[in-house]
């Protein structure tokens, strides 16, 4: 009986996986949102959302067999397990019965909550793998890859989820204007500002003082008027309180909290034809060219956090998952987010948007043979050399 089940629960994953993502652009979840039907959206939902959790799910299986039994890894791969199944008691229901419907919209929100904390579980069992075995690089970079497109995925299905709950769930929407979780008039530079007072009221509680925030705003596009974008606020927000957390600390910490000014965080949001792009730039003077990769690493994160301060850590504390998150986000409607740090001066942090609602598709990871080599082949050959690697290499060979 349990050979059967497994067996079944394989070959549906099999299945679903042989399908690609359907990548959907802002403008079409807008214009489906505007005169949306429950029935519709139920039939895409129940095809798609297991197509994305069986792509993610294949993955999941090809981690390295270290990472793949940490209990916490083997936690969240029975939530997509359950998952998976809550959708697929669908396939065959009458989407005309709004009995089905509603008991859709219940099972979407238990799965909602069940994935509610993957990101920290994950964290939680990459520390796992830390503490047990060493991380060679070639598993760091696997790690990264696959925790790249597990978050990007996970992004991906949570829009698909909010979107339906917000658009035929009982929670009325809170903003009349909104399209499910989709403003059609976002203001960015209200989104900056809001971001700002936020993480200032954070960097105030705990230096004190806070740097001030000047805002620069230019319409390439449509002279003199507001710069607003179709996007989701809440992801918008998400990054922009990321970086200002990072740029409040770096002043805060570079100037000493004794200082009598501080240098302002100055953020310029130019609108043109294809990006809105959102430069952050701070003078808390920066950090190594070579470290600023680090900031993007899952592993180098979860490391024991570097002992500044005081043992709590502030609360801007950064190398938490932010900034990886933060770029994953960006990315996920093909934007993107950089950050260039001039040693000794300050940061940058770039944020790149697209402009336009029909060009901000889904960036979603698929299932496939080139994914498939990540996880199999050792990363490539290293085809530039310099005098650092020689010496690692001979340090290798005579295995010091
Ligand atoms: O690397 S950074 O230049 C830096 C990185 C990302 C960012 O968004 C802003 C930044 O400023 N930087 C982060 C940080 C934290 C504590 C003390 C000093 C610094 C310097």
């Amino acid at each position: 009986r349990l050979t059967k089940v497994v067996f079944t629960l394989a070959r549906h994953i099999e299945q679903y996986a042989k399908y690609s993502p359907s990548s959907l652009s802002v403008k079409q979840f807008m214009d489906f949102g505007q005169n949306a039907c429950e029935k519709d959206s139920f039939e895409f939902l129940r095809q798609e959302l297991p197509v994305r959790l069986a792509n993610i799910m294949k993955e999941i299986n090809l981690l390295p067999a270290d990472l793949l039994r940490m209990p916490s890894v083997v936690t969240v791969h029975k939530w997509y397990v359950d998952s998976f199944k809550d959708v697929l008691e669908f396939t065959d229901k009458d989407s005309g019965d709004s009995k089905v419907l509603q008991s859709f919209a219940v099972a979407l929100d238990k799965i909602r909550n069940r994935h509610s904390d993957v990101v920290p579980t994950m964290a939680q069992g990459v520390l796992e793998l830390s503490e047990s075995v060493f991380v060679d690089n070639d598993t760091d970079d696997k790690i990264q890859y696959f925790l790249d497109r597990l978050y990007m995925s996970r992004i991906g299905i949570r829009m698909l989820i909010n979107q339906h709950a917000l658009l035929f769930g009982e929670t009325l929407n809170q903003n009349k204007r909104h399209i499910g979780c989709i403003d059609p008039y976002c203001d960015v530079v209200d989104v900056v500002k809001d971001a700002y007072e936020n993480a200032r009221f954070l960097c105030e509680r705990y230096y004190l003082a806070s740097p001030d925030l000047k805002v620069a705003a230019i319409n390439k596009k449509e002279n003199g008027i507001p710069i607003q974008i179709v996007y989701v606020p809440s992801h918008l927000y998400h990054i922009l309180f990321e970086l200002f957390k990072n740029a409040l600390r770096a002043v805060m910490e570079h100037h000493g909290t004794a200082a009598y000014s501080y240098p302002p965080v100055e953020v310029l949001v130019v609108k043109g034809d294809e990006d809105v792009t959102i430069k952050i730039m701070d003078r808390g003077g920066g950090m190594p060219r070579s470290t600023v990769p680090l900031l993007f690493k899952y592993t180098y994160s979860t490391a024991p956090r570097p002992s500044v301060g005081d043992a709590t850590g502030t609360p801007l504390a950064g190398y938490g998952y932010g900034l990886p998150l933060s770029r994953l986000y960006a990315r996920y409607l093909l934007g993107d987010l950089t950050i260039t740090s001039c040693e000794g001066y300050g940061a940058d942090a770039v944020i790149y948007l697209k402009a336009l609602s029909s060009e901000a598709n889904e960036l979603l990871p698929v299932f496939n043979v080139s994914s498939c080599r990540h996880y199999t082949t050792p990363t490539f050959e290293r085809d530039w050399f310099t005098t650092g690697d020689i010496k690692r290499l001979r340090a290798n060979r005579n295995g010091s």
